[in-house]
């Protein structure tokens, strides 16, 4: 096995909440995410899978897995308070899977769904943020009919404004306006048919062994529906640095990061505050979690780190990360300055310490 395999089995797997209102196209999307996943494993959750294409499901290599649930598949139909014993299942390493999306019904509270799997003490799974789906034809129907909405859009952490297709362009676009105003800190981004790119939902996987030598999967045969539709609207900044970040200054830089900054992702070099360490640093929305790791052998000493985010100043976040650097022997971080991130490391027994604390911001 490789080290990156390995590593990544070790890796919290990200649990996605999906909701949106009943037709909004959150079925469709969970379709497009598991025909377009190209070898990232995708276990689903669903209240009722009846719509999910199982064919797609096989095509994405979810069928046949290890893992034993009652249908035998790891898509299943759950009650809330069955949550716990599917990310059991769903978790354990045999089956490999690198995140998981449970679909709200259309009729549940997204942020119960959201408390249940912040307070698990499932030690395997880290929360991957609220995606929320909007038709944009029904948007004001819905809103007029459902005031519900206003809130549930407004602990999102991603909302998709789908059907773009069956509105005119002015009218998606007051729509997307509407919703970008009511759901304060999330991204917005406009698909047809649940298209949006899997990026924004979670990491791909890194190749495993033994696969993509020679044979070309299915998956690869598809349409590239990714490339048909490449990055709509978002952009990715990169970053990397050989001198170690400060951890106070890189607190600060988190703490006030952008509305458009949705997805930070990536590792950090704290240098002699942990030199032990890099920390795998990961952020959906509005949540925050560091894992800190020892340095593998003989890797090199750096911080590497991606920024995906709506409407971003690239130059102005480089800017801010170059300044988190430290310059020199006359910058030494004070003795607590790893506390501020220390609270975003999950405790070993207790996988959420501040589970509490996010679910109250929701
Ligand atoms: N024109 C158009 N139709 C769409 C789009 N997305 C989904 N649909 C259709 O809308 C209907 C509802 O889509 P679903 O994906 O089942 O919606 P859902 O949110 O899962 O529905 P519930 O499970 O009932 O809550 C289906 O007939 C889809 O084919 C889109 O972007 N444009």
């Amino acid at each position: 096995m490789s080290s990156e395999c390995s590593e990544s089995s070790a890796r919290p797997i990200p649990v996605v909440v999906l909701a949106g209102f009943l037709g909004s196209g959150k079925t469709t999307l969970l379709n497009h995410l598991l025909r377009s996943a190209r070898g990232t494993r995708i276990g689903v959750m669903v209240n009722d899978f009846g719509a999910i294409e199982i064919d797609a499901m096989t095509v994405a290599g979810q069928v046949g897995s290890t893992v034993s649930l009652g249908n035998g598949c790891l898509c299943c139909a759950v009650d809330a308070s069955e949550l716990d014993d599917y990310l059991e299942a769903l978790t354990r390493p045999s089956a490999g899977l690198d995140v998981i999306v449970i679909e709200a019904s259309g009729l549940a509270e997204p942020q119960e769904l959201v408390r249940m799997v912040l307070s698990s003490d499932n030690a395997r799974i880290v929360y991957g943020g609220l995606v929320q789906v909007v038709d944009a034809a029904e948007y004001d129907a819905t809103r007029a009919r459902h005031p519900e909405t206003d809130r549930h859009l407004a602990v999102a952490d991603l909302v998709v404004v789908n059907k773009a297709d069956r509105v005119p362009a002015a009218e998606l676009g007051r729509v997307h306006e509407s919703v970008a105003a009511l759901a304060e800190r999330a991204a917005v981004v406009d698909a047809a048919y649940g298209r949006v790119d899997p990026e924004l939902l979670f990491e791909r996987a890194a190749p495993r062994d033994g696969a993509g030598e020679g044979q070309l999967s299915f998956d690869d045969l598809r349409e590239d529906e990714h490339a048909a539709h490449p990055h709509a609207g978002y952009d990715t900044v990169s970053f990397a640095a050989d001198l170690p970040l400060h951890p106070r200054r890189l607190m600060d830089f988190l703490d006030g990061r952008s509305e458009g900054l949705y997805r930070i992702k990536g590792f950090v070099d704290f240098g002699a505050a942990d030199p032990a360490n890099r920390y795998a640093v990961h952020t959906v929305g509005r949540f925050l979690r560091f894992y800190p790791e020892p340095w593998p052998a003989g890797e090199e000493r750096r911080t590497g780190l991606v920024l995906i985010g709506f409407g971003m100043d690239a130059e102005g976040l480089r800017t801010a990360l170059d300044g988190c650097r430290v310059t020199g022997p006359d910058d030494t971080p004070e003795e607590h300055s790893m506390w501020g991130v220390l609270r975003y490391v999950p405790d070993k027994g207790d996988p959420e310490p501040a589970a509490s604390e996010a679910a109250d911001a929701i």
